[in-house]
């Protein structure tokens, strides 16, 4: 009975409060509306013990998507994926995965530090709905977040920051990747313009299919992760949070699928620079300055894109040369001025770029040179500071075969790894060649028959290496044969020369010798 009288007392409530609203909203003018909202929810703010604190989706003039906005969707996902009940689908730009967030009006809780707070995710459609060529910008998004007063400097202060942080990785580990090329510099002006183009990144290299031995790709491992987490260490010692790696090996010993590997674990992007389309210094700075953060810069065959080990020198010495023979020509000078306007990057711009600009524009990156022939580079270019680590890419030994027979063959160990170990000692054979001789050419091929035929070509490789060996010795010997009997010639027509000039001197002991024998000869008798 009481509980009847009550709902009907409650329903005849509810019924002249929205008596009342409609009232509200049809008769009273807007502005009025708006000053009582105002005043309404600054008396409720005396009671109420709650912070709010709004994240719009879109900032400034609503062309982009607001940073922090990106961060908290990233950050909610995982909260909002085990705690909501209502979730929005959807794909984040450059993201590789379906991004699941808190749909409209949903809330999820969240605890930090021994506080509790509240997201909710909330839109605001305009009252009258203009027309509009991008209806979907009509409606604004924005999260809110929810905690006690007696939290405020913890989250103000700690929790946001946290919030930003954890959501950029969350971001960067979902973002689709990518291998970025620079495009020649007639590219770079008029209607979608750009520096680099760019294709998905989805190389599958990663350290753990990369044949090489335990002990280097641990280290290099260790030396990437210490990089990652060095941010305040770099900071404290003063330098920029870069990194450079020399890769040098002979071709075929797992360069490129070293930088690929290197790329997935740090999950950076790649910026592949092809030197050679790069007119000049000023060009090669405006590229890389163009670059992003959390990236690998590679410039491949360093010793092969430029002249970069003789250009300093050369490009002195000629500089020296002009200045002395063409001092105050001005033909001269127009043509010097000419060529240095013409003139390609410089080992010098380079140098310049690593130690300079780079390190002023900071952010998490690595630069990386590979080269076949690390004896041909400038030592300038490869000291340490600048290629902070050299890593050279061998030929395959027996510990990162295993690496690809695990690979290739699915083959952990087996009764001719041994022969195989054998082979590799006494052979020279890159783990590219290594590779082709694993991989299965038909479906009859068995690991068997694949470790056979990689038996066969390492056999083959050391026949022929010992057929050179030979060619070398005898090329060798016979070289200095011909260098004997050179030095042999030459002596003696050395000697043949100095009897002649004495004979013409009439000088020396030779020539009283011959003197004597004259006298002898003539008068019979001895001076
Ligand atoms: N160390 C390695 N681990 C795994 N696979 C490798 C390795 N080295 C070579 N390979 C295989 O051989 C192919 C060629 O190797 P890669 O291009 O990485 O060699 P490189 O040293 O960069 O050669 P180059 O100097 O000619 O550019 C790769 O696609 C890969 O399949």
């Amino acid at each position: 009975m009481i509980m009847r009288d009550l709902l009907m007392h409650l329903s005849s409530a509810v019924g002249g409060l929205m008596i009342i609203l409609t009232l509200f909203q049809t008769h009273f003018p807007p502005h009025l509306r708006d000053l009582l909202e105002k005043y309404t929810s600054k008396l409720v703010r005396l009671w109420y013990p709650y912070i709010q604190i709004t994240f719009p989706e879109y900032t400034g003039e609503r062309l982009k998507k607001s940073d922090v906005y990106i961060a908290i969707q990233s950050y909610l996902t995982e909260k909002a994926t085990t705690r909501a009940k209502k979730l929005r689908a959807d794909t984040l730009k450059d993201s590789q995965s379906l991004i699941l967030s808190i749909d409209d009006n949903e809330e999820v809780t969240d605890e930090f530090q021994g506080a509790k707070l509240w997201w909710s995710s909330n839109k605001i459609v305009p009252r009258s709905m203009s027309m509009s060529f991008y209806p979907e910008t009509e409606e604004r998004r924005f999260y809110r977040l929810t905690f006690h007063k007696h939290h405020r400097d913890l989250i103000t202060g700690t929790y946001i920051k946290h919030v930003m942080n954890e959501g950029k990785t969350i971001a960067l580990k979902n973002r689709q990747r990518k291998l970025f090329t620079n495009n020649p510099s007639n590219n770079w002006y008029g209607y979608k313009s750009t520096k680099w183009s760019h294709v998905v990144f989805e190389h599958p290299a990663t350290f753990d299919t990369l044949a090489m031995e335990p002990k280097k790709k641990q280290e290099v491992m260790s030396d990437l992760k210490k990089f990652s987490e060095g941010k305040e260490y770099y900071k404290k010692i003063g330098k920029a949070w870069k990194r450079g790696y020399l890769l040098y090996g002979p071709p075929g010993t797992g360069k490129s699928t070293m930088i690929a590997a290197m790329a997935n674990f740090m999950n950076y992007d790649v910026y592949d620079l092809e030197l050679t389309t790069v007119k000049d210094n000023s060009e090669l700075r405006k590229l890389l300055i163009d670059t992003s953060s959390k990236s690998i810069i590679v410039i491949e065959d360093i010793d092969c894109s430029l002249d970069l080990t003789g250009q300093r020198k050369k490009a002195k010495k000629k500089d020296d040369d002009e200045d002395e023979k063409g001092k105050g020509d001005p033909a001269k000078k127009m043509k010097k001025e000419e060529e240095t306007k013409e003139s390609k990057v410089t080992l010098s711009g380079l140098l310049n770029f690593i130690d300079g600009i780079w390190s002023a524009c900071g952010g998490e990156r690595i630069i990386i040179f590979t080269t076949n022939f690390v004896d041909k580079l400038d030592p300038a270019l490869i000291r340490r500071g600048r290629m902070d680590k050299h890593i050279e890419m061998s030929y395959c030994c027996f510990e990162a075969f295993k690496v690809l027979a695990n690979n290739y063959l699915d083959v952990e160990s087996h009764p001719l790894f041994g022969t195989i170990e054998a082979l590799l000692k006494e052979t020279n054979m890159t783990p590219a060649d290594v590779a082709e001789n694993l991989m299965p050419k038909s479906i009859t091929e068995t690991p068997d028959t694949c470790l056979r035929s990689l038996i066969k070509a390492l056999e083959e490789a050391k026949e022929e290496a010992a057929r050179k060996k030979a060619e070398v010795v005898e090329e060798a010997k016979k070289k200095a044969e011909e260098e004997e009997e050179a030095k042999k010639k030459a002596k003696a027509k050395d000697d043949a020369k100095s009897i002649k000039e004495a004979k013409e001197n009439g000088v020396g002991a030779y020539g009283k010798l011959e003197e004597e024998k004259e006298n002898v000869k003539e008068n019979g008798v001895k001076n």
